[in-house]
């Protein structure tokens, strides 16, 4: 009998997502197959979960379900494409967590529907934001459940495929961007500390950024109206943003640059792989 839904590729996404929708039972388990390039992990999963189905390979998967989530690197996911074009069909429906394979690539294997998606690892904790673009074969149904599903655990933003790139430096990227920003503080600030420890002023910074986030959207308080309440001209708070105001548009600007222009040639690798392999 044909399950429900289908992932390929159990790391750290796929393996995000199959937790998600098993901790808040939102597809069965005896409902979802996995399939992964080595055997380890899906052994570990066997045991946990016993009434997964387990296959063999993609193909197999493929086979067993007509919705199918592929979370593979991109330089990986055309390759996963050649292998289960042969049993791709108007009835399945692809859900492919990376954008860094452009669309024009993807439908060289497969004609039908497709939605690109770009998640977070913050909805390990039910939240952050997943991005999603939906090619124009994918029916309403399918919109639905891919947006009401993910909605248990993320903030799903639908856009062109053409935002993509920069946009996700806000959500997917962000947890890395923010742990290293948030690294440099607290090595800063601990060279000038003298008996608070490194540990304490990084739980100081997170349980103010946890309410500096919730103030802002819970108030609806811009960053401009932000910054004017709590630096008062001449105080402390304010010396300190202005040299942000001074520092910081180069170092964005920069980090910007560096991670849209990597995404470029990632997307330029994975169509030369795409065109060869077909
Ligand atoms: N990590 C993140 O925060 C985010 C990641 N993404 C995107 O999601 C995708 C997955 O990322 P992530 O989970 O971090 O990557 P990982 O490297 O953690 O996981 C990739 C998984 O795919 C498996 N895999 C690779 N090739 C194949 C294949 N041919 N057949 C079956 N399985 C295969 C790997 O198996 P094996 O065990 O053999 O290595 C591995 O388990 C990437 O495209 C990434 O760009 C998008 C948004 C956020």
């Amino acid at each position: 009998m044909k399950k429900e839904l289908g992932i390929i590729g159990i790391g750290n996404v796929g393996s995000m997502l199959l937790h998600k929708f098993m901790e808040l039972d939102l597809v069965k388990e005896e409902n979802i197959c996995v399939a992964n390039r080595s055997f380890e992990k899906l052994d570990s999963l066997e045991k946990k979960y016993k009434a997964l189905t387990i296959c063999k390979s993609n193909e197999e998967l493929v086979q067993s379900c007509d919705k199918i989530m592929i979370c593979v690197e991109p330089l990986n996911l055309p390759r996963v494409l050649k292998e289960i074009k042969p049993y791709l069909n108007e009835n399945k429906y692809l859900m492919i967590s990376t954008s860094m394979v452009a669309h024009k690539d993807l439908i060289k294997f497969h004609n039908g529907s497709i939605t690109i998606f770009m998640p977070t690892l913050i909805s390990m904790v039910n939240g952050g934001v997943t991005i999603a673009c939906h090619n124009e074969n994918v029916k309403d149904d399918e919109k639905k459940f891919f947006e009401e599903l993910m909605a248990n655990f993320s903030e799903v933003k639908v856009m062109g495929e053409e935002d993509i790139n920069l946009s996700q430096n806000m959500t997917a990227s962000f947890p890395g961007f923010f742990a290293e920003i948030m690294l440099e503080f607290v090595k800063s600030a601990s060279k000038k500390s003298k008996n608070v420890t490194d540990e304490e002023l990084e739980h100081m910074l997170l349980v103010s950024l946890l309410g500096a986030s919730r103030l802002l959207l819970e108030k609806n308080m811009s960053f401009e109206e932000t910054i004017n309440r709590v630096s008062t001209k001449g105080g402390i708070t304010y010396e300190g943003v202005k040299v942000f105001e001074k520092m910081l548009p180069d170092v964005f600007d920069a980090a910007l640059n560096a991670s849209t222009g990597r995404y470029n040639v990632i997307t330029e690798l994975a169509s030369k792989e795409a065109k060869e392999l077909l």
